[in-house]
């Protein structure tokens, strides 16, 4: 478990962290997602020690990570893809770590099967790509078999059979009873990784839900419904209440009305049609619609 609480830090003038609080429990993808500049580097650096808080706390497993004596079997950590000596060959990059740890190079050979660099492990990591950095710095995570997982924007530079793979990866650290945060900059880079999620804009923390009830939230009262008469269905529907927007195939879509009342309203104003379907709202639009009441979140947004 890593637990935040009331976490304050400032660059000279810039408020990096304003009150910044969650947990990330064991069992679940946690994804962490919000705007560029919003704190979440900050705050893993925070949690890693790397940083230092002005104010509030930061435990991982119930401790302050500076406390740990072997902090990789702990936490499993990758922030900087980019951070690892280029004259080094992958498996001395990872040697190097698991010695400091007591890990022997048995398990060093396991992670780089984990994350598919068996091939290349003795080629210098200076002449990596960057998804290959990004899989060599997932191994140097998983190195000590941590309960505890955190990534910064790993999908970063990765294809989408590698995206797949993370994908895969994190759900199944996470079915392992591992807590597992991972930030993005990218809603619809979480969309099928994470089990919940924290939002945060401006430092501190804005939303922090479950994905399930997130999509079912955003997904109430979303009907599409398919007519000869879509001027006319739009009206009746937009006098009951609702919202709708033509898309140019006949399709009408509605924001506020649950279709039974769609069904009602387009029955009593005797409008055809000919198909209705409740829809679901994609992670992205949840995200938007969470997102919009939060003018600061708007406003870091579109800077
Ligand atoms: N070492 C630093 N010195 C000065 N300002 C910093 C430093 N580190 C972060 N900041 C500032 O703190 C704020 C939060 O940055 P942070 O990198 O934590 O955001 P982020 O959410 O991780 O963004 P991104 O998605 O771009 O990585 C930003 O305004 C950033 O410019």
């Amino acid at each position: 478990m890593i637990e935040v609480a009331g976490l304050h830090k400032r660059f000279g003038a810039t408020k990096a962290l304003d009150g910044m609080s969650f947990t990330v429990r064991p069992g679940q993808v946690t994804g962490f997602v919000g705007p560029n500049g919003s704190g979440k580097s900050t705050t893993m650096r925070v949690i890693l020690g790397l940083d230092a808080a002005d104010r509030g706390k930061a435990l991982v497993g119930g401790r302050p990570y500076a406390t740990l004596r072997t902090p990789l079997l702990h936490v499993g950590a990758l922030l900087d893809a980019a951070a690892l000596q280029p004259s080094r060959s992958a498996r001395n990059h990872l040697l190097w770590m698991a010695r400091s740890q007591g890990l022997d190079a048995r398990r060093v050979d396991e992670v780089l099967e984990t994350v598919g660099l068996a091939g290349v492990a003795r080629r210098r990591a200076g002449g990596f790509s960057l998804g290959m950095r990004q899989r060599l710095g997932i191994a140097a995570a998983l190195l000590g078999d941590p309960p505890i997982l955190m990534l910064d924007e790993p999908v970063n530079g990765l294809d989408p059979e590698g995206i797949m793979w993370i994908r895969g990866l994190l759900r199944g650290l996470a079915a392992e009873g591992r807590a597992v945060l991972v930030s993005s900059h990218l809603m619809s880079e979480l969309e099928g990784t994470a089990h919940h999620l924290v939002v945060v804009g401006r430092g501190k923390v804005i939303a922090d839900t479950g994905v399930a009830e997130l999509i079912a939230a955003a997904s109430n009262g979303r009907v599409g419904v398919r007519t000869p008469e879509p001027e006319r269905a739009s009206a009746a529907l937009v006098q009951a209440g609702g919202t709708a927007t033509v898309d140019g195939t006949g399709l009408v879509k509605i924001l506020g009305l649950a279709s039974e009342r769609v069904v009602a309203v387009l029955g009593a104003a005797g409008v055809p049609f000919s198909e209705i379907a409740a829809e679901r709202a994609t992670l992205e639009e949840a995200y938007m619609e969470l997102t919009r009441s939060s003018v600061e979140f708007r406003a870091e947004a579109a800077r």
